[in-house]
């Protein structure tokens, strides 16, 4: 199996293998959703079985608890858990503060409500996801199904009167039908190009009737592992504001590499 990660695989990886250093014996994890987060999810898988790591996981999406379960991280819901030590999730868009945009996989709802209910977040991520401001990535926007294009006109109406650049907004399809989050809710992708003000943006969006929650998080990471294609990392923590930059070892022959499919 040497050699067989693409670079934007091996960055991923990385930022994954890195972020997974926080995570200490009888810790409750939440666990992201997306590619990036399910090499966090096998890294865990890992530690749990080779060196016997006790944690128990709060998924974000129904594709997330599956794979938790195929790698053998025991996984809790978030009421069962309570509260949790840290997150570790992918995302869209990172700028300098650490505002984020997330919801490119459809389980933004669920991801905003573990993340917030961590001690810590940490987003794990390549630097194609790092922006000087945030809206190239369309914003999602999750919405209940009933009269979802009622929502979608007063979201676009909305806009007229935000610092954004664009203000269509398309409902996302999945194939010929509307694609439908875990939570059986609509999403809208919001066309922003920038948003000026990313903390405005939120609390507007989330008092439209219809609207469930919206991708933005903001004030909710605390550190990004951004990986990259030669196997280093930066760790950013915007709480004591170091920056420091590390070698990963990757060693391709790992079970993580041959045992366990997508
Ligand atoms: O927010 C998300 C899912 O809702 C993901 O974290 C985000 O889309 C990044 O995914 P990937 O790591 O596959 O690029």
């Amino acid at each position: 199996m040497s050699g067989t990660l693409s670079p934007i695989d091996k960055a991923k990886f990385v930022a994954a293998k890195r972020a997974v250093d926080y995570v200490e014996d009888g810790m409750k994890v939440g666990l992201g959703t997306g590619s990036t987060a399910a090499w966090m999810v096998k890294c865990l898988g890992e530690m749990v079985r080779q060196d016997g790591l006790k944690i128990t996981g709060v998924a974000t999406s129904t594709r997330t608890a599956e794979l938790a379960q195929k790698v053998g991280v025991p996984i809790v819901t978030l009421d069962e858990a309570k509260w949790l030590d840290l997150t570790i999730d992918g995302a869209d868009e990172y700028d300098h503060n650490l505002n984020l945009i997330k919801g490119g996989g459809g389980a933004l709802l669920m991801e905003k409500i573990v993340a917030t209910a961590s001690d810590q977040m940490i987003v794990i991520a390549d630097l194609s996801k790092q922006v000087e401001t945030l809206g190239s990535f369309p914003l999602p926007v999750e919405v209940i199904p009933f009269g979802w294009q009622t929502t979608k006109a007063l979201v676009e109406e909305t806009l007229v009167n935000l610092d954004v650049l664009g203000r269509d907004a398309s409902l996302r399809m999945n194939g010929a039908t509307p694609f439908i989050t875990d939570e059986g809710n609509y999403i809208l992708d919001l066309h922003l190009r920038r948003i000026g003000n990313p903390r405005q943006l939120s609390l507007v969006m989330n008092q439209i009737p219809g609207v469930v929650e919206n991708g933005l998080f903001i004030d909710i990471c605390d550190v990004v592992v951004i990986g990259n294609g030669d196997g280093s990392v930066e760790v950013r923590d915007i709480n004591n504001g170091t920056v420091a930059h590390e070698q990963i070892d990757v060693v391709e022959t790992d079970n993580l590499f041959v045992d366990i499919a997508d």
